[in-house]
């Protein structure tokens, strides 16, 4: 059996099970699927300052994922955020729902675009991309202007959402779209039926891409770069972030 946590690393629960739905729904009959919520951090992640105050709470996860046997993880946020820091704690592998998302949607075409929440958002899936290796695939990055916690409260959502997906194929030539948030993880099948465009939802590109690497036998390299941090002191509020 594949132990698979799923982390949220926002602290909106609501959100975390609707991730966890859509990663039950793609996972394989031998994964047990495992969300987690972190218990500090932001309610949602929207700007550099969230994302950089995420990454403390989602690493505790990580950490918690390790003693609980957790053969892989999955990070559900569109920013990937600490996807590196987790690499080096995490023995399985650890993949971010934007680099599951690109590299799964280069398979399907010339290029894909990218339909996201906030425009201020926009830039760090452009440097994502890049970093990935996928900025030529990617032939554009637009953002529905929603934030992410009225995913869930504003019923026009999924029609703007929808609206904007059918201009990114129409504009930018995609053969297909990337959801940026995996708040829209519910959303997939209903989009790809309007837009006529295969529609890639992280989440579950995520969770597939960790049962794979994980029945390939293949874990997070674990020497160099992603070797264990060496051990030293974390003070105040961080004194938990002790390696031991
Ligand atoms: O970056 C975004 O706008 C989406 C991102 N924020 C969040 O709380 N979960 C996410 O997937």
């Amino acid at each position: 059996d594949v132990l698979l946590t799923v982390i949220n690393p926002n602290t909106t629960e609501s959100m975390t099970a609707t991730i966890g739905k859509a990663a039950a729904a793609v996972a394989s009959p031998g994964t047990t699927v495992r969300a987690v919520t972190p218990a500090m951090g932001p309610a949602s992640i929207e700007s550099h300052y969230d994302e950089a105050l995420s990454v403390p709470g989602m690493l505790a996860e990580i950490a918690a994922g390790e003693r609980a046997g957790s053969d892989g993880y999955v990070i559900a946020c569109f920013g990937d955020p600490g996807l590196d820091a987790a690499r080096e704690l995490a023995r399985g592998p650890v993949v971010g729902i934007a680099e599951a998302a690109m590299r799964t949607a280069s398979y399907l075409g010339r290029g894909f675009s990218v339909v996201t929440t906030l425009g201020r958002t926009i830039g760090r899936a452009q440097d994502l991309a890049e970093h990935y290796g996928a900025a030529r695939a990617c032939r554009g990055i637009r953002a529905c202007e929603i934030p992410v916690l009225e995913l869930e409260t504003d019923p026009a959502a999924r029609d703007r959402i929808t609206e904007e997906c059918r201009r990114a194929v129409a504009e930018d030539g995609s053969d297909a779209v990337v959801l940026g948030c995996a708040g829209m993880a519910d959303l997939c099948a209903h989009i790809s039926a309007a837009v006529g465009v295969p529609v890639v939802d992280g989440v579950a590109a995520a969770v597939r891409t960790v049962e794979s690497l994980v029945a390939l036998g293949l874990r997070t390299g674990d020497r160099g770069e992603f070797a264990t941090p060496p051990a030293k002191a974390y003070t105040g509020m961080l004194s938990e972030f002790q390696i031991r």
